[in-house]
C-alpha cells in the first residue's frame, strides 16, 4: 500500500529533513511512526499525501507514484486518504457539521448521504451533539476529534495522522486509538505519528522510528512492547530507544 525507496527530503539547499528512508507498509497494517522532535515525522507524512515532493527517491501510495505524479492525479490520491493534521486545519467560518461534510460535498455526494455519513463520523468521535458549533467554540481536544471525524468520513483506504492525540487526556487518547483500531479492522491502512510512548506500548503495533531523518528502527508488532517495555500502568517502562 505504501512503499518508500531511498527517499530524501531537503528544505532549501542544506537542510536535510529525511535521508535515504526506505520501508514498505502492506494494505491493512497499523503503524506507529515515532522519533524525537525534528526527526522528520511530519515531513514524511506530508510526502505521503503529496503536500511535499521528495528531493530524491520514490514513493508509492495506493498504486500512485508520487514523485513523478501529474498535479491532476493529486486529487485522486487524496480521495483515497484521510489525513489528521497536527494543527487540525479546521475552517473557522464553518460549523462542525460543515467541516466534516465538506469533502463529501466536493465529491458530489448527495445531501442526504452527506448528512448520514457526517453524523456517523461525528458519532464515532462522540461529538454528534456539537454539529452546529464553530471550531472556536470547542476545546482543543474536541477540535482534534472533529479533525479525526473529517478524516474518516470518506472511508479512506489509508489514514494518516500527525500526533492525533496530542491534545487529549490519556483516556480519550486511548479511545481514539481504539477507534483507529476499529477502522483498521475494516481494512484501512493506518499510519500514526506520535511521541506518546505509553500509547505505543499499549497498542502493540509495528513501530518505525526516525532519528535525524533516517530510519533508526523498525520493530514488528509483536516485538515493540518487548523492546520498549510494558505500559507505565503495569510497571515502570524500561530504558528503550529515544522517542
Ligand atoms: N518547511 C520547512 N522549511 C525548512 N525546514 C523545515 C520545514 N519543515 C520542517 N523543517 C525541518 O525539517 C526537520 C524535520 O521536521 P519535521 O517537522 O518533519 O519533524 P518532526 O519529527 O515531525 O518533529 P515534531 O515531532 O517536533 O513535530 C526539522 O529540522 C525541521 O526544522
Amino acid at each position: 500500500m505504501i512503499t518508500l525507496t531511498h527517499v530524501g527530503k531537503q528544505y532549501g539547499r542544506i537542510h536535510t529533513a529525511l535521508a535515504d528512508v526506505s520501508f514498505h507498509i502492506d494494505a491493512g497494517e497499523f503503524i506507529f511512526l515515532t522519533g524525537p522532535s525534528g526527526a522528520g515525522k511530519s515531513t514524511l507524512l506530508k510526502l505521503l499525501f503529496r503536500e511535499q515532493v521528495p528531493s530524491t527517491g520514490e514513493i508509492r501510495v495506493a498504486g500512485h507514484r508520487l514523485a513523478s505524479m501529474p498535479d491532476k492525479e493529486i486529487a485522486v490520491l487524496r480521495r483515497k486518504m484521510g489525513v489528521v493534521f497536527q494543527d487540525f486545519k479546521l475552517i473557522r467560518t464553518m460549523t462542525v457539521f460543515e467541516n466534516v461534510a465538506f469533502v463529501l460535498k466536493i465529491l458530489g455526494v448527495s445531501h442526504a448521504e452527506q448528512k448520514q455519513r457526517t453524523f456517523r463520523a461525528l458519532k464515532m468521535v462522540g461529538l454528534q451533539h456539537k454539529l452546529a458549533s464553530y471550531p472556536m467554540q470547542l476545546s482543543g481536544g474536541e477540535q482534534q476529534r472533529v479533525a479525526i471525524a473529517r478524516a474518516l468520513v470518506n472511508d479512506p483506504l489509508v489514514l494518516v495522522a500527525d500526533e492525533p492525540t496530542g491534545n487529549l487526556d490519556p483516556d480519550l487518547a486511548q479511545e481514539i486509538m481504539t477507534l483507529f483500531e476499529r477502522i483498521n479492522g475494516q481494512g484501512t491502512t493506518v499510519l500514526v505519528a506520535t511521541h506518546d510512548r505509553n500509547l505505543i506500548q499499549r497498542m502493540r503495533k509495528r513501530l518505525i522510528g526516525l532519528d535525524h531523518g533516517r530510519v533508526a528502527f523498525d520493530y514488528p508488532a509483536a516485538t515493540s512492547t518487548v523492546v520498549l517495555g510494558p505500559p507505565a500502568e503495569a510497571s515502570r517502562p524500561v530504558d528503550g530507544p529515544r522517542l
